[in-house]
């Protein structure tokens, strides 16, 4: 770990080091055992504020690499899928952020349907939750990386059973994100979710796929050893940018994203998106309150002026 990451940890009111360093149980504010040094888990409401740490972490000059989620984090949550549009003052910054700082998205979403809500060419896009890499990047070239494609017939037909089921839950909807399958229950009423879940988990047998959790969705995938963790590894080296004089930042809101964020212990810095209420135990250093949050952060590395710039083509 960066030595701006640790002493951010060690000076942070939850008292403990986020990557099992020492460091004693503190202030959080929650008073909660897990905020304890002992615990790498912790509550995301005992993380001290990124934007109010953030030039602290930065200040011992590594060049940074960005790897953000989509929903949650780019985008808010919504009801409908299909609408969690970037806010056009995102898409601003962080067009601005990319041509500075080389910028993978990592999300959930097929590449396709991530691809045409960001609309931008100067980022590399992990779709699929890391299962399906794309990318261009100037001085580096062509990033391209599937996996499991084998299982798209297994998805397919995962996908096609929990559709014929869809009228029995009033709600319910499913999204085909190419190597993963959602079934989004958000507005589905909360006394038909135990039943959803044992369905869902029912078809995940059937075809030999692994069930993740997300914001109000189950998700069929490939059952493989990949996430976005393995992703983040993969693209670090693709990049180019897996020396020790890099800091890997990733900003995330979701379950799935806790992958990453174990990754980059001792390595980087990890960013959750929670609110003040959140009961989230998580293994991130940072926390930020929501998407509009994620953008302040943005824009401060899209105004920083003395910083090493990573993207190569700026
Ligand atoms: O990895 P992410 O970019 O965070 O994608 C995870 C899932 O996000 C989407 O679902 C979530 O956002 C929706 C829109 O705000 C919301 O309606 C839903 O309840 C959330 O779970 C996406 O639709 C999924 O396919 C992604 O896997």
């Amino acid at each position: 770990m960066g030595a701006g990451a640790e002493q951010l940890a060690l000076r942070d009111g939850a008292g403990s080091a986020p990557h099992g360093g020492g460091g004693s149980g503190g202030s959080c504010p929650n008073g909660t055992s897990m905020c304890s040094a002992a615990s790498t888990l912790r509550l995301a409401t005992c993380l001290p504020n990124a934007l109010e740490r953030i030039e602290e972490v930065l200040r011992e000059g590594r060049r940074v690499v960005l790897f953000l989620d989509y929903d949650g984090t780019l985008s808010p949550i919504v009801d409908d899928p299909d609408r969690a549009f970037l806010p056009e003052a995102t898409r601003q910054v962080l067009r601005e952020v990319a041509s500075r700082y080389t910028t993978a998205i990592v999300t959930g979403r097929s590449k396709g349907k991530i691809m045409s809500f960001v609309k931008l060419s100067n980022v590399v896009y992990a779709g699929s939750h890391g299962f399906d890499i794309d990318g261009k990047l100037a001085g580096v070239g062509d990033i391209s990386h599937r996996v499991a494609f084998e299982y798209r017939p297994s998805l397919v037909a995962a996908k096609t059973d929990m559709e014929k089921r869809l009228r029995q839950y009033a709600g319910a909807s499913v999204e085909d994100n190419t190597l993963s399958v959602s079934f989004h229950y958000r507005k589905c009423e909360g006394d038909q979710i135990g039943a959803i879940e044992s369905f869902v988990n029912g078809v995940a047998k059937q075809h030999d796929l692994a069930l993740t959790r997300g914001k109000m969705v189950f998700e069929l995938r490939p059952r493989v050893a990949w996430n976005k963790g393995k992703a983040v590894e993969y693209l670090l080296k693709a990049m180019k940018m897996d020396g020790e004089d890099v800091l890997p930042i990733y900003v995330g809101d979701d379950l799935t994203d806790e992958d990453a964020f174990k990754v980059l212990r001792g390595r980087g810095v990890s960013v959750i998106v929670a609110e003040t209420h959140s009961t989230r135990l998580t293994v991130a250093d940072l926390r930020v309150n929501d998407p509009s949050e994620v953008r302040q952060l943005l824009l401060y590395f899209a105004r920083r002026q003395h910083y090493p710039c990573t993207a190569l083509d700026a």
